[in-house]
């Protein structure tokens, strides 16, 4: 994490979905945000998660955003929003240009909008996000919307400006494109991602 916060990330992503190798406890995960005060805002991703889950977690660990990266409703964002009260980014996956006719519906309730690759189809062990796969970035070209979005999925220090040029993101969230394994993230890989991420 401290090479993400030197390097000026703006967020720094806890993963709270236990088959995930970067699953986290809230015990470090409160322990790192702590680190973080002040430099980075935190945000917890969840899956589909329950109340119980995110009671737990959002008392334990001070999370400045929750990520939803299940099949989540649009009426099950705006649910988690008010309960936890915390701004709630919308995980969407996208494959072909048809996928962001449901984007609409999560305007009035998430704070920030994440597209993202659909998991590999016939990956036994694929998650649903943190695969390394890249959709097709034109889709989004010259798209905008009345919310703030990211763009994710299969970005890396060496892809990340024809990302960003044919996408037009303004953000971009990385995982797998700084990672040496899944799970194990390599500094270096990060402090490079961000150099080139301020040079854009
Ligand atoms: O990263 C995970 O292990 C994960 C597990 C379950 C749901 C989502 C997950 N990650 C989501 C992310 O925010 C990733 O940064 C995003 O999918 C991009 O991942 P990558 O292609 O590895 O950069």
């Amino acid at each position: 994490m401290n090479a993400a916060l030197k390097g000026g990330a703006r967020y720094i992503g806890f993963v709270f979905y236990p088959p995930s190798p970067r699953s986290i406890t809230p015990a470090t995960a409160a322990e790192l945000a702590r680190h973080a005060a002040g430099r980075a805002g935190c945000v917890g991703l969840f899956v589909d998660p329950d109340d119980d889950t995110l009671a737990s977690i959002t008392r334990a660990v001070p999370l400045d955003m929750i990520q939803l990266h299940g099949d989540e409703s649009p009426a099950r964002v705006a649910d988690i929003r008010e309960r936890y009260g915390r701004p709630v980014m919308k995980a969407l996956k996208i494959s072909v240009p048809e996928d962001l006719a449901g984007v609409e519906a999560y305007l009035p309730v998430a704070d920030r909008l994440l597209f993202d690759a659909k998991a590999p189809k016939g990956k036994a062990d694929a998650l649903p996000g943190g695969n390394a796969v890249a959709f097709d970035w034109r889709i989004l070209a010259g798209k905008s919307w009345s919310r703030p979005w990211m763009l994710a999925g299969g970005i890396n220090p060496e892809n990340l400006a024809e990302a960003v040029e044919v996408s037009g993101a303004r953000s971009v969230d990385v995982s797998s494109g700084v990672e040496v394994k899944p799970g194990q993230k390599d500094p270096e890989r990060i402090a490079l991602f961000l150099q080139k991420a301020r040079s854009l």
